[in-house]
């Protein structure tokens, strides 16, 4: 029999898919209407459960935006008590001092704010709603006046690509612990704006831009959804004649580009349980299975598990252990999970 692979390490759960904004790049549907089919709060607990007896990852609750469902603290906190680490991923605009308040009762260890531009013109414009900006510094406010950690993620297109030196100063000045950028997956509601993606050049451009602001900064830097980052970081660590190694790069030494169904899962509001958000392949729903039945066991997962299934350039590529493109971009442009990442630059040196 196959060995039973590591449970996840992180779980992204859409707590519901109604949201109080409506970006157009949005991987949901993302409207004000009543969810249908949304787990309920007994249905949650139980999922809850399962991960608690199966493994004890980072729980993120996530959305749409998890601040409009009311049973949000009831069920951090359940998962808190439960031993998991909770946190929150939100646009920010819903934070105020009574909600940050009762979030740090229900245990949330960490609150993410999107700011998709360094003034209200581009996140604005970005996230459809005049004001947006200046409610999520509001709510930036709201988590340093009672303490709560919180990171800014932000994700990366061609609007506001030459915004993201400012968005890191911003995010420095700002006390944040970390920067998560994201990079484009047209994908959902966002499905046309292909053209909005940063040509690969540009990939390259930013995260190795990326990789140098790390040497000079204590916040922490993460890549999501840029698998390629795994692979610039080992090429320029080699030009500088570094071995990389917990000790020189951290955590990245150890991770890996796309983890999504090796570390990483995402679980919809209706209980869906997929590679990632932007990937819509099913691996299972647990309502119907419980979630580590489908993690140890669904196809999906374990062909995701084994890089040997890689095709095209990712699956000729030396780097594929350590980056394995993103495979929602290649499910976007191709229909195939397993197909080459289609915004990478890189030439694998077997042809
Ligand atoms: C500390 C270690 C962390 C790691 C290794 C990590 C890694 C990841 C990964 C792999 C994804 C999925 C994207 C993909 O499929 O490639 C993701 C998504 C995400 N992460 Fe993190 N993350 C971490 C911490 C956090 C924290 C502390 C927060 C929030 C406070 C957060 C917020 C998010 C959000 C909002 C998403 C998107 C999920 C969605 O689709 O809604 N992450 N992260
Ligand atoms: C949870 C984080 O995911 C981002 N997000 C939402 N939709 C997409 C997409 N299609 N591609 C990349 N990131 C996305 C949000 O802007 C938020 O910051
Ligand atoms: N609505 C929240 C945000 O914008 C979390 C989910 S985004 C798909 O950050
Ligand atoms: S990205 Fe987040 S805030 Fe924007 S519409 Fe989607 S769920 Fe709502």
């Amino acid at each position: 029999m196959s060995e039973e692979p590591n449970p996840p390490r992180l779980i992204a759960w859409e707590l519901t898919s109604r949201c109080n904004l409506s970006c157009m790049h949005c991987r949901g549907a993302s409207t004000d209407e009543k969810a249908i089919g949304e787990l309920d709060t007994f249905e949650a607990k139980t999922f809850i459960d399962q991960v608690a007896s199966f493994g004890s990852p980072i729980l993120i609750l996530s959305g749409g935006e998890p601040l409009v469902r009311p049973d949000v603290y009831e069920l951090a906190r359940y998962g808190t008590n439960k031993g998991l680490r909770v946190v929150l991923a939100t646009n920010g605009t819903l934070l105020d001092r009574e909600t940050v308040r009762k979030l740090k009762e229900a245990g949330i260890k960490r609150v993410s704010i999107s700011l998709d531009g360094a003034d209200s013109a581009t996140h604005d414009g970005f996230r459809g709603v005049k004001g947006a900006f200046d409610k999520a510094m509001e709510g930036i406010d709201a988590l340093k006046a009672e303490g709560m950690d919180f990171q800014i993620n932000t994700t990366i297109t061609k609007r506001n690509l030459g915004e993201i030196p400012r968005i890191l100063k911003m995010a420095t000045s700002l006390g944040a612990e970390a920067l998560h950028i994201f990079l484009l997956v047209p994908t959902g509601r966002g499905e046309n704006l292909a053209d909005e993606e940063i040509p690969p050049a540009e990939y390259e451009r930013i995260l190795h831009w990326f990789y140098e602001q790390k040497k000079h900064t204590s916040l922490e830097l993460k890549a999501t959804c840029a698998p390629h980052y795994f692979r610039i970081m080992r090429q320029c660590a080699e030009k500088e004649g570094v071995e990389v190694s917990i000790k020189t790069h951290g955590f990245d030494a150890v991770s890996r580009g796309c983890l999504g169904g090796t570390a990483f899962c995402f679980v919809s509001s209706t209980g869906d349980v997929q590679p990632c958000g932007y990937l819509p392949a099913i691996a299972g729903n647990i309502r119907q299975q419980s979630f580590g039945e489908i993690w140890n066991n669904s196809t999906l997962f374990n062909e995701l598990r084994d890089f040997s299934l890689l095709k095209g350039k990712c699956g000729k590529c030396e780097y594929k252990n350590v980056c394995g493109g993103c495979r929602a971009r290649a499910y976007a442009a191709t229909g195939d999970y397993l197909e080459e990442e289609p915004y990478c630059i890189y030439h694998p040196r077997q042809k």
